[in-house]
């Protein structure tokens, strides 16, 4: 069942069918931890795979597996890659007859690249499937030293990691072994574990205290800080990383307003939420956030933003990107679809009328989706929102002269391609400040974060409306949002004729 499953799956993502995740959530097989394993590895393997049955010709001679070349990838890769689970089932017969051919060629293959391990095989973008482990300590449920001291009550070594150059510090990650870890040189709620490491069905992630993710999506919300207090919006927000960071950030004071137009993936999120206990700080909204109104009363603290939206996903480091996007490749038409949609989110979000500080991030590749985006927003700004150079420190950097934006990388720096921006209000913008005194979420003792949210204005004070809207958006025919500028023009005739109307979201 397992096998056959597996390659169902495999037919489905190969025909655009669904992506490798979604299939396997709505698949009736129980263990989805072990079909995800076999669907992946295949997909891994897939090139290898290929030749080897090409070379062997095993289709061919084997009536049995004649119609079903998924199936026949599936129990090749599992004998030569996997966990060798056909001795239980009735394909063995199939593969050991075949055993002499199917181990001779992976052998040949493994000459001829002059590897002597299976994984040495691959291409150089799917080994790099394999990144570090990161586990971020959730703060809202327990501190850095009690899981400290968890790992190492359970055997993990902790390898010294004070204050190394950025390069060092990426040779010690490199070099970690397993049952090894370290303490990312940035945030110092971030532990880093050998490649491999699977926490899974450890406690403490059972329990929310700790969370699994790859370094880059911590990014944003550390680059953000907002103070304690703070009310912040996550515009695109499932499965709801960045917004449960925020709030750890915020240690659950303040407000995080979480939109996200996709309703499965907010289900998700909600779950995500209650389990690592950030609910209470956090607001969910099920809907389009281009359709949210900034002028709405209840977002008028809104100081902090959060813009990830859907990209192209081309960073993250994974063949299985490929294989597994039911979207078109990354033509030129596409990125630009993208890049529009992306440029819409941000400026909406720089349209909030107290708005100070916005991270715009993506794990794509592209520079439409990257400098591209953020040119076409400083532009359109005009002045009233600049760009912070972030994490200095950091030798990735915005393509040209976007030097002050990061771009991260697995060869250089063992995380997925991704791109963060961070704008910060200037004097031009007359807005508020935000009520609390700013509090520096986490030390940096390496200076890598210009913490820069000195909006010096304190005088013009606006509620919204177009005192508060960069001049170029009034000139902009971009619909930033289509519904808000209705409302307020209807706002508008009706105070004409003297009705009052009540705000709303
Ligand atoms: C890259 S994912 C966000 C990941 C999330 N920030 C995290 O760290 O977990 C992009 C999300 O944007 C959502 N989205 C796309 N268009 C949207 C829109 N117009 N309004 C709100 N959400 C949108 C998608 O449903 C998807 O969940």
């Amino acid at each position: 069942m397992l096998f056959k499953e597996a390659a169902r799956i495999i037919t489905l993502v190969e025909d655009k069918k669904g992506t490798v995740k979604t299939l396997i959530f709505s698949s009736t097989y129980q263990n989805k931890k072990q079909l995800f394993a076999v669907v992946c590895g295949v997909l891994r393997y897939a090139e290898i795979i290929s030749t080897i049955l090409e070379r062997t010709q095993l289709l061919k001679h084997e009536k049995a597996l004649r119609q079903k070349p998924s199936l026949a990838r599936v129990l090749v890769h599992e004998f030569l890659f996997g966990q060798d689970q056909h001795k239980h089932t009735h394909y063995q017969e199939v593969i050991m007859k075949n055993k002499a051919a199917l181990t001779s060629e992976l052998a040949r293959l493994k000459v001829a690249a002059k590897v002597s391990r299976n994984e040495d095989l691959l291409s150089k973008s799917s080994a790099q499937i394999r990144l570090p482990r990161y586990v971020r300590v959730n703060l809202l449920k327990t501190t850095v030293e009690d899981v400290l001291q968890m790992f190492v009550s359970e055997k993990y070594e902790e390898i010294e990691n004070v204050n190394p150059t950025y390069t060092e510090y990426i040779e010690l990650v490199r070099n970690l072994q397993p049952k090894q870890f370290l303490r990312d040189c940035h945030l110092p709620e971030l532990l880093v574990f050998a490649r491999g490491t699977d926490l899974h069905e450890h406690k403490l992630y059972k329990s929310g205290a700790i969370i699994l993710q790859d370094k880059q999506a911590f990014l944003p919300a550390y680059i953000l800080a907002p103070p304690a207090g703070s009310h912040v919006i996550d515009c695109c927000a499932a499965p709801g990383n960045k917004t449960t960071h925020t709030a750890a950030i915020l240690h659950n004071t303040g407000r995080v307003f979480a939109f996200d137009k996709d309703g499965q993936r907010l289900a998700s999120m909600r779950k995500l939420t209650q389990c690592v206990g950030a609910s209470g700080a956090i607001q969910l909204s099920h809907m389009d956030f281009l359709k949210v109104d900034p002028t709405s009363p209840q977002y008028s603290r809104v100081t902090h933003a959060i813009v990830d939206p859907s990209c192209s996903g081309s960073g993250i480091v994974s063949r299985l990107n490929e294989l597994t996007s039911v979207e078109e490749p990354n033509s030129k038409q596409r990125l630009k679809h993208l890049a529009n949609f992306q440029a819409m989110i941000l400026k909406h979000a720089l349209s909030f009328p107290s708005m100070q500080r916005v991270v715009y991030s993506t794990c794509s590749i592209h520079a439409e989706e990257n400098e591209g985006v953020v040119k076409e927003v400083e532009e359109w700004c005009g002045g009233r929102y600049v760009l912070v150079e972030i994490m200095p420190t950091l030798p990735g950097r915005g393509e040209g002269s976007f030097t002050k934006c990061v771009r991260m990388s697995p060869e250089r720096d063992l995380t997925n391609g991704f791109f963060v921006a961070c704008f910060r209000r200037t004097s031009a913008c007359g807005s508020k400040r935000p009520k609390s005194t700013h509090v520096v979420a986490h030390s940096d003792n390496r200076g890598d974060i210009q913490r820069d949210n000195s909006c010096d204005i304190q005088g013009e004070e606006s509620a919204g409306g177009h005192r508060n809207v960069p001049k170029k958006r009034r000139a902009s025919n971009i619909p930033v949002n289509p519904s808000a500028t209705k409302k307020r023009k209807m706002k508008r005739k009706r105070k004409r004729n003297g009705k009052s109307v009540t705000a709303e979201a």
